[in-house]
This record gives C-alpha cells, structure tokens and sequence, in this order.
C-alpha cells in the first residue's frame, strides 16, 4: 500500500472514532498532560468563544483551569483581558490571532490551536518567532465543506437563485421550452484551484455524477494513484481555467493565492463556465467577478465565501441573478463543529505536553 494511502486510510479511522464518541481512545493522553510538570498548579487555557462545543470544553477541563469568553461575537477587550497569564489558547473564531494577543497572555504561553482549518488571521511567522506550536482542524471538515460545495455548483449551475426571483416577481414563463436552461454537470470537466483533501473530497462526491475528468492547478502533482482515481490531471493555471466547464476554488489564502481571480483570469474561462469557491474570498478579486458575472463572461458563482465577511446587504454581488450565495456555512453542521473542537482540544493538550500536535499547521 502506498504511504500517502495508508495516512489516508489512518485519517480517515481517527475521524471515524472522533465521531463516533470513541474519544476515550485519548483519555490516557489528557490525563498526564495538564499537570505542570514538578508542580501542583494545573495549566490554564482559555478558549476565545462561548460556542467551542462542549465536549471540547469537557476534555480540556479534566485537568485543566479552562476560562471561557463569554460575549457572542467574542469581544477582543474580553479576549485579551481573560488571555493574562494563560499557557494555552483554544482559538474559537476568526479574531486576529497576533502579537497583541500573545503578549496579552505573556511569555508562558505554551499552546494554540485554531477550531478551523484555514489560518490566514493567524501571524505565523510572529509565533514561530516564539516557537509556539499552533494547530489547526482540517481533514474533519472536508466532507461538509464538500457537500456544500456540490450544492453551489448545482444551484449555480441550474439558476436557483434566479428561478426564485422568477417565481417570486411572477414571471414564470410556461411557454418556452427555452426558458432558464442550465448547465449539465454529466461529461464536463471540472478544474480545480487547489487539490487538496476537500477537492478530493469534492472529486469523490463528483464521480457520482458522471463526470469527464478533472483538471488540477497546484504547486505540486499530487500522488498518482490519487489521479487514477478521479481521473485527474495537472496543468497550468490558463489551461485549466480555458479547458474547465466547471472551476472549483479550494485553495488556502496566501501571499500567492491572493486574487489570483481577476479580469484576466475570467477573460480565460469559457462562457459558460461556472465558478464555486469554498476556498477564501480574498483569493477573487471580487469587483472584477461582479463585472464577469453582469456582462455574462461567464455563465454563474456559487460562493460560500466573500470579502468581506459578513459582505454588507448592499453589496452589488447581491443584485445578480446568476450567483448564489451562502455565508460562509462549509463547516457549519453540529457533527463537524463538534469534531473541529475536540481535534483543537487535542491539539492544545499535546501542545501543553509538548508532543506533535494531533494536527499541526506548521
Ligand atoms: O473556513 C473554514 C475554516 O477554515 O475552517
């Protein structure tokens, strides 16, 4: 078996006991890690959001002095007040997670980790500088991030937001046959921005539909029994965006990825093209997506994610019938949040003892 599928197959068991309440399997774990080594004080870790789920709050309280942030939104005066004097960090939102913020817990601070997979509001290079070990929680989100993937593709794809409006403005037409056609997902070819698990995840979830093949743009080919598997192929960013029927965006938010989706790259893509990004907002030049979308440079968007977040109600996106959009839902259903919790709890604990993460980001 080759190494990259073992670690798949070992993943996805991991995840599989995370689900299904098989958390004891790391009790042993927990229990030796929040004693302060020599001393009788217990490790104190705060958790930046009233809504961590509970297990996860559960596990780090075992041995633990565990502060929870009570405002909902987490209020960052609240934060950092609560943050002095903490060895660990339970990062629950999307607050800057910066050098104001270790320093407002002080130089014991031992442990972070995020409750999300992407962290592109965390300074990394200002807490390698101050080898604080950061974890995060992919892997375990990939397949809601997935299904909510599938679901903006189809309902971009088959006007769903416009038959709506249609609907809603009394001008269903009963007497054309040409009326509100769409486009077919069966022998397309769907390209991705990003390979990675929750584009593989989406592959996986595509095959059912009898798809072409698959194109891919990243840094690196992935693993060719992987390929075989979705019938996919590297090429560069031009190709795939000309040659895609369909352009799926599931890419982190980097230096390199930032709107990478500009004018230019929409003057690539066919006109009948449609785009679903689950990846980051910033990775779109969003004005220039809404200039693609009015003039029909390509056909639709389904988007899960925008800048900003929360994208203001007079945003001019929400005035085109051919894009859907949801706020930023990949990962938000109880079974995946509960999970994302727990793997960060894991990940600080082990922090706190100083082993590998149980998912690190760096
Ligand atoms: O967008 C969601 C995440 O990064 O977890």
């Amino acid at each position: 078996m080759f190494a990259s599928q073992q670690s798949r197959l070992l993943g996805a068991k991991i995840m599989r006991c995370i689900s299904h309440g098989a958390r004891t399997a790391f009790a042993k774990e927990q229990r030796a890690i929040c004693k302060m080594s020599g001393e009788d004080e217990k490790f104190r870790i705060l958790v930046t959001h009233p809504q961590v789920p509970q297990e996860a709050i559960e596990l780090l309280q075992r041995d633990c002095e565990v502060t929870v942030v009570q405002s909902l939104p987490p209020n960052r005066s609240e934060i950092l007040e609560k943050a002095k004097g903490v060895h660990a960090f339970l990062w629950g939102g999307h607050e800057k997670l910066n050098a104001e913020a270790l320093d407002a817990a002080g130089p014991q601070l031992k442990a972070i980790s995020t409750m999300s997979a992407g962290i592109d509001y965390v300074d990394v290079p200002e807490l390698k500088r101050r080898n604080i070990p950061l974890g995060h929680t992919p892997t375990v989100l990939n397949d809601a991030v997935a299904d909510i993937a599938v679901g903006l593709l189809l309902a971009a794809a088959r006007r769903f937001h416009e038959g709506r409006q249609k609907i809603e403005t009394n001008n269903w037409e009963t007497y054309t046959l040409n009326w509100m056609l769409g486009q077919d997902l069966r022998d397309s070819v769907v390209g991705f921005y990003g390979f990675g698990g929750i584009a593989q995840t989406i592959a996986k979830r595509l095959s059912g539909f009898d798809i072409d093949s698959i194109l891919y743009t990243t840094r690196r080919r992935v693993a060719e029994e992987i390929e075989k598997e979705y019938n996919a192929k590297k090429v560069d960013f031009d190709t795939m965006l000309a040659q895609s029927d369909f352009v799926i965006i599931a890419a982190p938010l980097t230096k390199e990825t930032a709107g990478v989706f500009n004018a230019t790259a929409f003057g690539k893509m066919k006109k009948t093209a449609v785009l679903v990004n689950i990846g980051r907002g910033g990775v779109v030049n969003q004005p220039d997506l809404y200039e693609a979308l009015k003039t029909n440079q390509i056909f639709s968007a389904g988007l899960d994610v925008m800048t900003p977040e929360p994208l203001p109600p007079n945003d001019p996106l929400l005035t085109l019938p051919n894009v859907v959009l949801v706020p930023h839902l990949g990962s938000a259903t109880r079974r995946t949040r509960t999970d994302m919790g727990t793997i960060a709890a894991h990940n600080v604990l082990r922090g706190l003892a100083g082993e590998p993460m149980f998912s690190p980001a760096y």
